[in-house]
C-alpha cells in the first residue's frame, strides 16, 4: 500500500485530484476505450471535486471519455431530494465538468427490485472490464461505501441496513434529525471495490483516526471493512495530519520516508 501523510485537508484535495487527473491522462481514454472511475459522496471528497472542476476548466483534463460508477445511494429517497447521492453528484461535480450524461452510473435506490438493480450494476461494471480507479471516503467506524461493520469482505452490490452510528453521523445532512435519514442503502460490496485496478481512500480530520489505524496497522477483519484493502494490490490512503493521530510515530515516519524516496514509476505497493 501507499500511505500519503499530508498536513491538511486542502493538501489531500490537491493530491487526490492531481492523482486522478494523471491517471486519466496517462490512460489516454477514447470513446471506445474509456477510463472507468469509481466515485464517493460525503463531506471529505467535496474539496477534491472542487479541484477536479478547476483542473477541468483549466484544460488539464477532460471527462469526455470517462465513465463513472458511484459507490452507493439511499433507498427510497427521491432522486430530486437535495441529499440524494444523485443530487450530490450533479450539484457538486457532474454539472460542472464535460462528462457525457450516458457515462454516469448511479444505483437506483427507488426501485422495488433491489436485487435486480444491484445485479444490473455489477454487470454494467463488468461490461467495461474493470474500474480503473475507485476513489472512496471512510466512515468513522471504518466502513467503506455503505459496507457497515460485519459486512462480508467478499460482498457484492446489495441492499444494506445502515447502523445507528451511520444514521447519527449522516443526520447532519437531514436537519440533525436521525429519523429523517433513510434506513437502507444500495451499495457496492467490499468485493466490488477490491476488483478495481486501484483504490484511493481519502481520510481527513481526527474523527477518522481509528479508521485510518484499522486501514493501515489493524488486522484484516469484517468489523473495519477498510482493513480489507490491505489485501488490494494498489491501495492508496491519503490523509491529513489529524487523521493519522492513532498511527504509531514509526508508521507515519516509515511511509513519509518511503514517499520521499519513491521513484514514481516504481509504485510502493
Ligand atoms: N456512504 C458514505 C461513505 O461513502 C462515506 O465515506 C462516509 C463518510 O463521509 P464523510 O466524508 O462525510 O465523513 O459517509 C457515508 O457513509
Amino acid at each position: 500500500m501507499r500511505l500519503i501523510p499530508l498536513k491538511n485537508a486542502e493538501q489531500v484535495a490537491k493530491w487526490s485530484a492531481r492523482h486522478i487527473v494523471d491517471r486519466i491522462n496517462q490512460f489516454q481514454p477514447t470513446e471506445d476505450h474509456p477510463f472507468v472511475l469509481g466515485l464517493p459522496t460525503g463531506g471529505t471528497p467535496l474539496a477534491t471535486y472542487k479541484e477536479l472542476i478547476a483542473l477541468c476548466k483549466a484544460g488539464e483534463v477532460s471527462f469526455k471519455h470517462v465513465v463513472t460508477f458511484n459507490m452507493d445511494e439511499y433507498v427510497d429517497l427521491p432522486i430530486e431530494h437535495p441529499e440524494s447521492y444523485h443530487s450530490f453528484m450533479y450539484n457538486n461535480f457532474f454539472n460542472h465538468i464535460d462528462i457525457q450524461q450516458k457515462n454516469i452510473n448511479i444505483l437506483n435506490g427507488n426501485t422495488k427490485e433491489h436485487d435486480t438493480e444491484c445485479r444490473r450494476y455489477e454487470e454494467k461494471i463488468k461490461s467495461y472490464g474493470k474500474i480503473n480507479l475507485f476513489m472512496g471516503g471512510v466512515g468513522n467506524d471504518g466502513h467503506i461505501a455503505f459496507n457497515e461493520p460485519a459486512s462480508s469482505l467478499a460482498s457484492r452490490t446489495r441492499i444494506k441496513t445502515l447502523t445507528q452510528d451511520t444514521l447519527i453521523a449522516n443526520s447532519r445532512f437531514f436537519d440533525n434529525d436521525v429519523n429523517k435519514v433513510p434506513k437502507y442503502a444500495l451499495t457496492i460490496g467490499v468485493g466490488t471495490l477490491l476488483d478495481a485496478e486501484e483504490v484511493m481512500i481519502l481520510a481527513t480530520g481526527h474523527n477518522k483516526a481509528f479508521a485510518v489505524q484499522a486501514g493501515v496497522e489493524g488486522c484484516v477483519n469484517h468489523f473495519w471493512t477498510i482493513s480489507a484493502l490491505q489485501q488490494h494490490r494498489h491501495y492508496i490512503l491519503v490523509c491529513d495530519e489529524p487523521a493519522t493521530q492513532e498511527l504509531k510515530v514509526k508508521t507515519v515516519k516509515y511511509f513519509t520516508e518511503l514517499e520521499a524516496r519513491a521513484i514514481h514509476s516504481v509504485v510502493n505497493d
